[in-house]
């Protein structure tokens, strides 16, 4: 019986396909896997059992996923699984952030009780909530990955001009990114130029605190801010002085800072992009085959530290699974001790990625325990597994 525990609560979409070789809880001693969504990983001790971490999301900034690499964890995401649920909440906060509608909402309810009067009261304060039109806007999309694709193309449908910046453009992306947003080659482009800026982008030690006071700074005056990537991306003094200065006419997020709350212009939301039904169900259902997969057959999928790397089943074999340094005469060793026990490698694959590789040979012949043994004494090797 394979144990799986579960740091958040994960949709029983996903979990029920586990089966009945698998039990899963919040509560689980020696686990081989974690299922999770935002709980932090950064202090938690990771069990010697642990084979793989799935976060059932995209950002993987609360997992510790280079010290997993070194332990030999594999750690997926889901990537592009709760994209659409973010897209139309940007959406809604484009909007939101526009036409002053919460205050105007909050405004209105102050009118209770005044009967025959409230149209009236209405007709008089509603020009203080007045609000520019997106339509024939510049957007600026930074980061084009699953979200900001989405949000992109989408504003685009709604009349805006759009204007996109990631340097890491992967060719399938540019594919699937609208012709009519323009592609920008330095953020200063998007600072300079655009109405509404929008992140999409991961919090990483290069992206933390990209929105100072030096980048608000290039910003047009009254600028509108849409954070739902992370939070860590937003110097929170540098933006208060600009919403305080009218630079930032507002700012919406999905990860408000405490200084953040009451103020006004700012429209706080409680990390809400991915709370549909169907990107949890979505989310869920990947992290789960995901998780099974590797623990089943060593195949990775979605690995946010190691390379990605499946291989059918050869017939009749046993599979050893090894992660392994990404150095010289790794492979020859992996042949030359499987040949000394007398182990025939029937099919093999090895992938690399930065520091790390990952083989996986199918084999038949004699004992290979004794072979698995020997091969997680070499200097190169951090975990060799065998599957039946
Ligand atoms: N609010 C929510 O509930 C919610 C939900 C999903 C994701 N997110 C956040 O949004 C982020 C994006 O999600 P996604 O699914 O689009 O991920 P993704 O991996 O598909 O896209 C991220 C994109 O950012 C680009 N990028 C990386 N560094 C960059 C830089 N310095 N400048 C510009 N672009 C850069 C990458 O090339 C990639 O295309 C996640 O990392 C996560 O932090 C939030
Ligand atoms: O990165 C993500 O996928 C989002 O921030 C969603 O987080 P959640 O699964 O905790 O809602």
């Amino acid at each position: 019986m394979y144990k799986i525990l579960c740091l958040n609560k994960i949709s029983p979409t996903g979990t029920k396909r586990f089966g009945e070789s698998y039990t899963f809880s919040p509560e689980m001693k020696d686990p081989e896997g974690i299922l999770v969504r935002s709980a932090s990983m950064h202090d938690m001790d990771l069990p010697e059992s642990l084979l793989a971490i799935a976060r059932a999301g995209a950002g993987t900034n609360n997992i510790p996923s280079e010290d997993c690499a070194k332990k030999g964890v594999a750690v997926f995401n889901t990537p592009g699984a709760n994209a659409n649920a973010v897209k139309e909440l940007v959406l809604c906060a484009l909007l939101l952030s526009s036409r002053k509608i919460p205050a105007a909402m909050d405004w209105v309810k102050t009118l209770k009780g005044q009967g025959a009067e409230v149209s009236k009261l209405v007709e008089k304060g509603k020009g203080q909530f007045a609000g520019p039109e997106i339509q024939g806007k510049s957007l600026g999309v930074v980061g084009l990955g699953a979200i900001g694709i989405l949000v992109a193309n989408a504003a685009h449908s709604l009349g805006m001009e759009v204007y996109g910046y990631d340097p890491y453009l992967s060719v399938d992306a540019a594919w699937r990114l609208s012709r009519s947003v323009h592609r920008s080659m330095s953020l200063d482009e998007i600072y300079q130029s655009c109405d509404y800026i929008t992140l999409h982008l991961p919090a990483t030690k290069d992206t933390k605190g990209m929105i100072n006071a030096e980048t608000l700074g290039k910003m047009k005056e009254g600028v509108r801010l849409m954070n739902f990537a992370r939070g860590e991306l937003v110097d929170t003094a540098a933006l208060l002085s600009a919403l305080e200065s009218g630079k930032c006419a507002a700012y919406a997020t999905d990860f408000p800072a405490d200084e953040m709350l009451g103020i006004e212009n700012v429209i706080p939301l409680p990390h809400l992009g991915a709370s549909t039904p169907e990107s949890e169900d979505n989310c869920a259902q990947m992290a789960v085959d995901q998780i099974k997969e590797y623990i089943e057959n060593g195949n990775i999928i979605n690995s946010v530290n190691l390379p990605n790397l499946s291989m059918a089943r050869e017939p009749g074999t046993r599979r050893i699974c090894v992660i392994h340094k990404n150095v010289p005469g790794a492979i020859a060793d992996f042949t030359s001790v499987c040949g000394k026990a007398g182990i025939n490698i029937e099919n093999m694959q090895s992938k690399s990625r930065g520091d790390y590789a990952y083989t996986v040979l199918d084999v038949t012949g004699a004992d290979i325990a004794p072979a698995a043994r020997e091969l997680a004494t070499l200097e190169a090797n951090i975990r060799v597994r065998v599957i039946d």
